[in-house]
């Protein structure tokens, strides 16, 4: 991808606590970030995207940084994600998306039938369609200057499809479920052509400079577990053995997270019997060695209490998980109603009672 040559002269890496925990290793405290930390609920975020097209922001390496960067500068997180959107995939296909104010993500013309597959890129150039977001994260990735690893992300195949099919977001998501059920090849066909993308695309990512990745597969939940065995989970594995095989032949160990809500949670744990921790909303890392990291998943509402009842959530649920192999997160993004402080408050109760926790042991 032509950005390997960035890799030498990377700020050195100050705080891998969240490097270590998704390796299952011990860590003085449990790292923790917040699912959109870069976020309305900061005025300095509103104040940067205060009339801007989302989508041409995210086209702009500067922008993402900054925006990126923001949350760091309030908070002692443990990791920053790369600020950009899932559905940066189907554009490269080439489908049209536009963001709609009070509407959210919008593709005036979505995929109807099966015909409509030839609409999209045969063959999609990885570097020249996404490079920049690759851009944006090697700015980042130098910006952040080695205070904490940065994250990549992409969506799952069946989430970008069923965003692709329904043309936004959906209550009943019948229009992407009525493919599967109708259209069973031309759904494995896509899926397989979204899953081509997202292995070269997480790569690339990781070229630019992403220590660490992660996968969205924000409609789990919509699910069956027959359908999600047959059209999400064989595309997920898909994509963590490709992209491993690719990183460790380049002798690179990037931790993979492996998103959805309990739904998809439950799929995995009866499949694999590998999760130990029995926990609603969470996110499941496949390593090695049939151990795994957990990342989740206190309720974002639970930011409304007050600060004082945080803290204790906050110790319910470090109890709940332990203090090992575990990334503290919330189980949906921060809303734009949040308060600031609520955020800081989180972030140092997951710092102080799990620095206690783990020096009792
Ligand atoms: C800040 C933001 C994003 N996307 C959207 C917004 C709000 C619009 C704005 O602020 O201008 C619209 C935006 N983008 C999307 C939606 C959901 C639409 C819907 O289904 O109704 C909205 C409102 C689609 C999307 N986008 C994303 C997901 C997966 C995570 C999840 O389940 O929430 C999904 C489903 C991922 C995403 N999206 C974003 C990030 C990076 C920032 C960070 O987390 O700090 C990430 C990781 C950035």
């Amino acid at each position: 991808y032509g950005y390997d040559d960035h890799q030498a002269d990377f700020p050195q890496l100050q705080n891998d606590t969240f490097l270590r925990a998704a390796r299952g290793e011990e860590t003085e405290h449990v790292p923790v970030w917040c699912m959109r930390q870069a976020g309305r609920y900061l005025p300095e975020f509103r104040e940067s995207r205060a009339g801007k097209d989302f989508f041409e922001t995210c086209q702009t390496p500067a922008a993402c940084c900054e925006l990126t960067l923001q949350p760091l500068r309030r908070f002692p997180f443990d990791a920053a994600i790369i600020f950009s959107d899932i559905l940066v995939v189907p554009q490269a296909m080439g489908m049209d998306v536009q963001m709609v104010a009070g509407k959210g993500p919008t593709f005036p013309e979505p995929l109807k039938e099966p015909e409509d597959l030839q609409r999209l890129r045969v063959k999609v150039d990885v570097g020249k369609e996404l490079g920049y977001v690759f851009k944006a994260i090697t700015l980042t990735r130098h910006k952040i200057e080695g205070k904490v690893p940065l994250i990549g992300f992409t969506g799952a195949p069946w989430t970008l499809m069923s965003y692709m099919i329904e043309g936004g977001g959906s209550n009943t998501h019948s229009k992407a479920k009525r493919w599967l059920y109708r259209h069973p090849e031309a759904s494995h066909m896509l899926l397989r052509m979204l899953t081509d993308v997202i292995v070269e695309y997480l790569l690339g990512q990781v070229a630019a400079g992403a220590q660490a990745l992660q996968v969205f597969e924000s409609h789990a939940g919509i699910l069956g577990p027959v359908e999600f065995k047959e059209f999400a989970l064989p595309y997920l594995r898909d994509i963590a053995r490709r992209v491993k095989d690719k990183l460790k032949e380049a002798g690179q160990d990037v931790p993979m997270v492996r998103d959805g809500d309990h739904t998809l949670h439950a799929h995995i744990c009866t499949q694999s019997h590998r999760c130990t921790v029995c926990v609603c909303v969470c996110v499941f890392r496949e390593r090695t060695g049939g151990k795994v990291s957990l990342q989740g998943n206190m309720d974002p509402c639970a930011l409304y209490a007050p600060k004082e009842r945080i803290s204790d959530i906050v110790k319910k649920m470090l109890e709940g998980f332990g203090t090992r192999a575990y990334i503290a997160n919330l189980g949906h993004g921060l809303y734009p109603d949040m308060d600031p402080e609520s955020v800081g408050a989180f972030v140092e109760a997951v710092h102080t009672h799990s620095r206690q926790m783990i020096k009792q042991k």
